[in-house]
Parts: structure tokens; sequence; C-alpha cells
């Protein structure tokens, strides 16, 4: 691969990236029994930070409380490892992918006696919808896949086997020429993106579905709420947000620790204000940017130091 990347943190070791492999017999291939994390190190004024590690690693155990999984490594084993990740490869603004799923032993829909492998990987990753996308927005399409309702398979679980569903929207959309797919809920709600939450914007105020609309509790989405808030905007964090209220949004954006705030300019062809991204969405996107790049001294707390 074309990254100079070459390490990886598997089961407590630290292994050459092409040796970080699992038997085609590992339970959770064949049942997308794992559970993983998404997060950004951002090459900060005061060297490279892991942005809210913390409230990550905290989802990631939580994540396999479903599944009677237990992760078999202490957070301060996996800060340890992640952190020494990200040194041995010299990494800055990085993506890092800690999983955690059911390993081989012997198959069927129980994991038995099957072991919980961890695993921890890190790479250069850079604008997830695209180097556009930042500054011109998305144009996308509502997905005729709907989201699987929380009481089906828990959405505020980050579980693999749940990104079947995310397949199948955003690759609906992109084979009809959209960048991304908005899934709606069970009940025909806006739910979130494949991989993002969804904000809207009207008149001036905030919105973004509440947890009670199937989506995971993005931690993106839980820092443009503080951010916004502290703008000096009403956000209404517990939104139902109808499918015809996308067209009516003076602005819409996602969020998520690949998409960051991605300004979306059009649903199914319709335009969403005049095209391009919103003020507010400007706002908040510049916000979060200074954020992370700590050009503020503000939420310090959301940042581990990698030096
Ligand atoms: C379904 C979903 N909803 C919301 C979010 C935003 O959550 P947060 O990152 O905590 O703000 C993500 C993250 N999607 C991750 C995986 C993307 C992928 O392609 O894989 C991510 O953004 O890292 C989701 O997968």
């Amino acid at each position: 691969d074309d990254m100079d990347v070459d390490t990886i943190w598997q089961d407590g070791e630290f292994v050459d990236w092409d040796d970080a492999q699992v038997h085609v017999l590992t339970h959770g291939l064949h049942y997308g029994t794992g559970v993983f994390e998404g997060v950004r190190c951002y090459d900060t004024e005061k060297g490279p930070a892991i942005f809210r590690w913390d409230e990550h690693l905290e989802r990631f155990y939580q994540s396999g409380k479903p599944y009677n999984m237990e992760i078999p490594f202490s957070r301060e084993e996996l800060t340890e490892a992640t952190l020494e990740l990200i040194r041995r490869q010299d990494l800055e603004s990085c993506y890092i992918r800690p999983i955690a799923f059911y390993g081989y032993d012997s198959l069927g829909v129980s994991p038995r006696d099957c072991p919980v492998d961890v695993a921890i990987a890190a790479w250069p990753w850079g604008a997830y919808l695209g180097e556009e996308a930042l500054e011109k927005g998305v144009d996308v399409m509502v997905s005729s896949w709907r989201k699987h309702s929380s009481s089906q398979i828990p959405t505020n679980a980050k579980t693999t086997g749940l990104y079947v569903n995310s397949l199948l929207a955003g690759e609906e959309a992109r084979r009809n020429g959209y960048v991304e797919a908005i899934v709606l809920n069970k009940e025909g709600q806006v739910a979130e993106g494949p991989g993002e939450n969804i904000f809207l914007v009207r008149d001036g105020e905030i919105y973004t579905p509440g947890l009670s609309q199937s989506i995971l509790d993005g931690i993106t989405r839980q820092t443009a709420i503080t951010l916004a808030r502290e703008l000096g905007y009403t956000v209404h964090d517990d939104a139902t947000i109808s499918r015809g209220e996308l067209n009516t949004a003076d602005e819409l954006f996602f969020s998520g620790t690949a998409a960051e705030v991605t300004p979306i300019r059009k649903v199914d062809n319709v335009v969403i204000g005049d095209g391009s991204r919103g003020p507010v969405t400007a706002e908040l996107q510049q916000a979060f940017f200074d954020l992370v790049e700590r050009r503020t001294d503000d939420h310090e707390e959301w940042f581990t130091y990698v030096e």
C-alpha cells in the first residue's frame, strides 16, 4: 500500500502491517461480531493530539456490552499502545482504528469459547467525503434503505456488522451519482448518514436527530452541539426531523470523526439554501477546526497529546 505506515498493534504486540492477520474462520468475519472506533489525531500547534480519546475509548468498551464482549485489555494499555503506535510511525495527523472482535475457535452464531481479539491501526486519512467536500459541500440522496431500528440492533453500539446497512445506503447513493446517502429510520424520520450524524439549520436555530431516532451517539455530534451553544445558537439535540424538512432546510451538514463537518448542498437534486456551504455551517466548521488544530485553548481536556 502507498501509506508510509508499517505497524499494527495486535493482541498486545506491535506487528508488521502485513503480518496483522486472522484465521478465515474468525467469528467476527462470519457474523459481524466486532466493535470498533474511528478516532482522529490532529497535528496541532502543540504537536500531535488525539481528539476526545477518553470518550471514544469509553464508547469502545460500551459497544461490546450488548454482545457480552469484554475487551481483554485495560484503558491504560490501549491508550499506551495507541500513543506508541503513533510515535513509532512518526504520524502527526492520522486516523486511528481500534477494533475488538470474537476471534477464532469454533463457528456457530454463539461465540462460546471464541477469544476476544483486539487490534489498533493508524494511518493518514484526509477529507472523508473528498477534498472539495468541506468547502463546497456534497450532493446526497435519501436512501431507499432504512436504518435498522435500535430495537432490532443497538445503534448506539459501533458494531462492525451494522455497516452492511451503511454500505447498502452509501453504495446506492454513489451508484446514482451522489457522494453519500441520508438514511431514514423505520418510522421514516431522518436518522443520520451511513457514517455520519446529520444537522439541520432553519431560521437561525440548529436541529439534530435525538438518540431515540436509532442513531449512533456521535462524539463529533456532541462536539458540534457544545460548540454551537458556546457560539450562542439554540440547539435542539433531540429533534425528530421529517424527510420533507430536508428540502425546506436553510442549511444541512454531516458531522463525524472521518467526515468532520461537511456541508450538504443538495438532497435528491433539491438545492439546500443557496447550494453552497451555509453561514451557520461555515461558522461551526471554522470553530471545529480552530478547536481541533488548537488555535484556541478551549476544551484542553478533550486532547491527549502524543509527545
Ligand atoms: C453510523 C455513524 N453515525 C455517526 C458517526 C459519527 O460518529 P463520531 O465519529 O463519534 O462523531 C459515525 C462515525 N463513522 C466512523 C467510521 C467511518 C468509516 O467509514 O468507517 C468515523 O467517522 O470514523 C457512524 O459510523
